[in-house]
């Protein structure tokens, strides 16, 4: 069998020792590399010529990505999961046993344990390479840093900022891993290897100690200061959590037993809890999230047809979507855009936007203004048609409005190229509406962009019957270039996400008009999983809009997209939302958390105070969104239950450790979730009626993924 690890001797003493696994892009730890990486220490250890070890990667731009994950996937008992974490405590602890300098030379990605087998090194210099981040991601995967870095970064950083490492899964750039003491030194990459054979000549030396606050010295100095760090932690993340993600809280008891009880009991603790949370319903949904993913960046949307290239970019429309998705494509794709708006407002409106997201890059020190003033140049601005025939695409991002979308792809037809895309960021409107205008209707397709268009990884790209497979596989690579996670949905009101958030909205609203308090709602949702409830949600995407969304749904999806009447009286109390300072919250004040505009009970008619069990609640809302999920699959909406959880999740935050609807339902069981509906559907009426491919599983005891 090939071998991963290579030791080569210099004439200097000091011996590199590459990793690099045989046939795979990235390196990762596994099981099996144990015996070859004991059999190479024994060989150092027995050969006095050998003054110093390098440890480097064979990979460009990648040390080691961590632990194999599908390794993990295989562990079918928690024995299983707590021998690996244990077999990596005995490799890591006969590394840093060693009693010649260990120096890791890390050049691109270094993250869970592949940092900690940095973290069992003595000494620690990275590249400068823009690809190189530090850090222990695990937590994003439901788990901890099972080998040895519970234990490790906390005494090499300080076990603040250990926590916050871990409990974020945050990844570090060079000169921030420098700052905090987590790397010695950080060089060109032409000299990393150079400047690691030099700190290995020089021989052991102690870790640089960070600069800490001195707050934090006279916590951390003693158990007393180390418990009041503790404390505070759980309590933050019991609130962050709501108790539905074991892993912090984890994290936090590895690190107090270990600074309590000395690294062996540490890691003891360490091995116990890796061990759980690989088991856990949580990672094992978060697991496989990441293959998801992993898998979608490969899928160009469109078989094998081949993107064209996308080299300039005009946006129509400068407002908050169109400010948004003109700033993603020249500072993320690096891609010149060229913004067209009917007033200057509209067009400083995005300049701002842009310039905004690359100032907060220049204060945090991630770029040069030279490079953010670079980047702006790539953004230019226009009132009319002007500097545009050269477009490769058009993306729109204007009001809802079907006639004027139609008088767009008219101009950009007339006035770009005959291969120019015309994408529109229309949030509802069916795209095969959108290109009756067309004369080359195959170059119209949907390209469906989240609020806030720079933090949402999600967007929709929606083919109509008429869209060429070349203009979907240019639009996704597009997409991907921008950063965004792309999933291709067939054309229909609503696509996929809006489709499935209205009918959970509707239910929210329903609750409230039956006395339900707003706080409650929120609360109720927000402890299931969401990020914020739907009453927020409304109030941050817009009343109108979802006014404005719900009777084109109800046109073209049937009664049960109905929106309660009520929330007209919303509107005319003219509520917007945060947009215009109104809506079921308070705007404006100087208070940190939102209160509820009491008002809006008035406004409704509504005396609240029914509040019923919060679990109840979020239950009727969130089995309208999996119901009507399953419905978009039916409807071949979407692909596959791959794309139905990711698009809920990248799209609306449904919470990631249930893996997404498709998953959950089946953790649900589809049988238990239509004696749910049917329940329902029973009190409240026909909105609830089960899907029929769900009632068909039910029947079937089938499952969409096992
Ligand atoms: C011991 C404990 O502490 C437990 C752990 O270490 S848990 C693992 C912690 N590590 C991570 O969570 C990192 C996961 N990987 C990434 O975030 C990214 O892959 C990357 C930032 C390292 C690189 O991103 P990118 O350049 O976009 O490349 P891809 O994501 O497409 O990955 C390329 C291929 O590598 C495979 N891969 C990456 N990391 C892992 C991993 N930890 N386990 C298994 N496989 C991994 C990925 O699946 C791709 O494989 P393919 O065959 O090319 O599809």
């Amino acid at each position: 069998m090939e071998k991963t690890f290579n030791l080569a001797r210099r004439d200097d003493g000091i011996a590199i020792l590459t990793m690099d696994v045989p046939g795979e892009t990235m390196n990762t730890l596994r099981s099996e590399f144990g015996p070859e990486i004991s059999e190479v220490l024994a060989e150092i250890k027995a050969d006095a010529s050998i003054k110093g070890l390098v440890l480097v990667s064979g990979k460009k731009d990648s040390f080691v990505a961590g632990a194999d994950i599908s390794m993990l996937d295989a562990c079918e008992t928690a024995a299983d999961a707590k021998l690996l974490s244990q077999q990596g405590h005995v490799v890591f602890n006969e590394l840093e046993s060693l009693t010649i300098p260990v120096v890791a030379a890390i050049n691109g990605a270094c993250l869970g344990g592949g940092l900690e087998l940095a973290l069992a090194c003595h000494q620690r210099v990275c590249s400068l390479n823009p690809k190189t981040m530090m850090g222990v991601p695990e937590v994003q995967l439901g788990l901890l840093p099972g080998g040895g870095g519970t234990q490790r970064l906390p005494r090499l950083v300080g076990v603040t900022t250990a926590l916050d490492m871990m409990l974020t899964g945050k990844q570090l750039r060079p000169k921030q891993a420098v700052k905090m003491g987590l790397v010695d030194d950080a060089v060109p990459e032409s000299i990393l290897l150079r400047t690691a054979v030099e700190m290995a000549l020089a021989g052991k030396r102690p870790a640089k100690k960070k600069k800490q606050p001195f707050i934090n010295k006279l916590l951390e100095g003693t158990s007393a200061g180390r418990n009041i760090i503790f404390d505070q932690a759980g309590k933050q993340v019991a609130k962050k959590t709501q108790g539905n993600f074991p892993a912090p809280a984890k994290i936090i008891d590895c690190v107090c037993q270990g600074m309590t009880k000395g690294m062996v009991k540490g890691l003891e603790v360490e091995a116990s809890h890796f061990a759980e949370l690989v088991m856990s319903k949580e990672s094992e949904s978060l697991r496989s999230i990441f293959f998801a993913t992993t898998e979608m960046k490969k899928e160009t949307g469109a078989g094998d047809v081949k993107p064209r290239t996308v080299k300039k970019v005009m946006v129509l429309g400068g407002g908050l979507m169109g400010g948004g998705i003109a700033s993603v494509t020249t500072t993320k794709a690096k891609i010149p855009a060229r913004v067209k708006d009917i007033n200057e407002t509209g067009l400083s409106n995005a300049l701002s936007y842009a310039y905004k997201l690359l100032d907060k890059g220049v204060k945090r020190r991630h770029m040069t203004p030279a490079v953010r003033d670079n980047l702006m140049a790539l953004m230019t601005t226009t009132t009319e048609y002007k500097g545009i025939k050269d477009a490769d695409m058009v993306v729109e991002a204007v009001f809802e409005d079907l006639a004027l979308k139609h008088q767009m792809v008219k101009d950009v037809e007339r006035e770009c190229g005959e291969n120019t895309i015309f994408a529109s960021n229309t949030s509802s409107l069916p795209i095969g509406q959108i290109a009756e205008a067309a004369s080359r209707p195959e170059n119209v397709i949907g390209l469906h962009y989240f609020s806030p268009v720079e933090k949402m990884p999600l967007v929709e790209v929606i083919a109509h019957a008429k869209t060429s497979a070349e203009t979907i596989a240019t639009t996704v690579a597009f997409a991907k270039k921008q950063g965004k996670t792309p999933i291709v949905v067939q054309d229909g009101a609503g696509f996929y996400v809006n489709r499935i958030l209205a009918l959970y909205m509707n239910e929210a609203a329903q609750l409230l008009l039956e006395g339900q308090s707003v706080e409650h709602l929120d609360k109720a949702l927000v402890k299931f999983g969401f990020p914020v409830g739907p009453m927020t949600l409304l109030d941050e995407v817009g009343i109108d809009v979802g006014a404005k969304i719900s009777p084109i749904l109800e046109s073209e999806l049937g009664e049960r997209f109905k929106a309660p009447a009520a929330f007209d009286k919303l509107l005319a109390d003219d509520r917007k939302g945060r947009k215009n300072g109104k809506g079921f919250y308070l705007y404006g004040g100087k208070k940190k958390t939102k209160e509820v505009d009491q008002t809006v009970y008035s406004v409704l008619g509504l005396k609240p105070g029914v509040d019923t069990e919060a679990s109840e609640v979020a239950q009727r809302c969130v089995v309208q969104m999996l119901n009507e999920a399953v419905r978009c699959l039916e409807e071949k909406i979407i692909a596959c239950p791959r794309d139905g959880d990711i698009g809920a999740i990248f799209g609306i935050g449904f919470p990631p450790f249930l893996g997404g609807p498709f998953h959950y339902i089946d953790t649900l069981g589809a049988d238990h979730l239509v004696k749910i509906l049917e329940g329902y559907q029973a009190r409240y009426g026909n909105r609830f009626e089960p899907a029929d491919t769900l009632k068909q599983m039910a029947a079937d005891g089938t499952s969409f993924f096992s």
